[in-house]
């Protein structure tokens, strides 16, 4: 059964475009971040803060396969670091999997988490200064993961209809 994965860093919309795209299509999205945290019984930042984050993208893994080998339709929404462990990248060019790169720029990144950074624990602790700066390495180091993905979508000023549009260009 065909999966729809969305991927790429903090911020990018993968949530709230999976949403969308979901009432559009019919098609139920699962978020890996819950599916996680509701296997845990945790939210990710006690994941993190009690198991630390190796364990955290144990379970990420497991999960993501274990979603992968559904026997459903689904959309699946990934955490912003899925595709850059485990080989995870890998998994997004499987044959029933069509998988998009919901691409950002630092400024979109910047300005979607500066004030919305408290669940997301790798930025949580950091002043603005030191989190554009973080966005910036970070998004590097993360690309060439994320450009494993079979196709890809620019968000930068567009709205979520315009993005969910785009995908739906490239799904048909
Ligand atoms: N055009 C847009 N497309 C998508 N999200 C937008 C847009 N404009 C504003 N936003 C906001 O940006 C944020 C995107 O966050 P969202 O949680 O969907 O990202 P994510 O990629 O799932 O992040 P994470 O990896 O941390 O789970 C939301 O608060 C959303 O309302
Ligand atoms: O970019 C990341 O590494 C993360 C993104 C979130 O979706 C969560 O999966 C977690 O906070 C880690
Ligand atoms: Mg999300």
């Amino acid at each position: 059964m065909r999966k729809i994965v969305l991927l790429g860093y903090m911020g990018c919309g993968k949530s709230t475009i999976a949403q969308n795209l979901s009432k559009i299509t019919k098609i139920p999205f699962l978020d890996l971040d819950e599916c996680i945290e509701k296997r845990a019984n945790l939210s990710i930042n006690e994941i993190f803060s009690q198991h630390g984050e190796v364990y955290f993208r144990k379970l990420e893994h497991e999960m993501f396969v274990e979603l992968l080998n559904s026997p459903e339709n689904v959309i699946i929404g990934l955490g912003g670091g899925t595709p850059c462990y485990a080989n995870n990248h890998e998994l997004l060019k499987g044959e029933n999997v069509a998988s998009v790169y919901l691409k950002a720029s630092i400024d979109t990144l910047y300005n979607r988490l500066v004030y919305n950074k408290s669940k997301r624990p790798l930025i949580a602790n950091m002043n603005e200064e030191e989190m554009r700066e973080f966005i910036a390495k970070h998004l590097f180091d993360r690309s060439f993961y994320y450009n494993q993905a079979q196709h890809k979508v620019v968000v930068d000023g567009k709205s979520v209809e315009e993005t969910v549009q785009d995908i739906l260009g490239i799904l048909a």
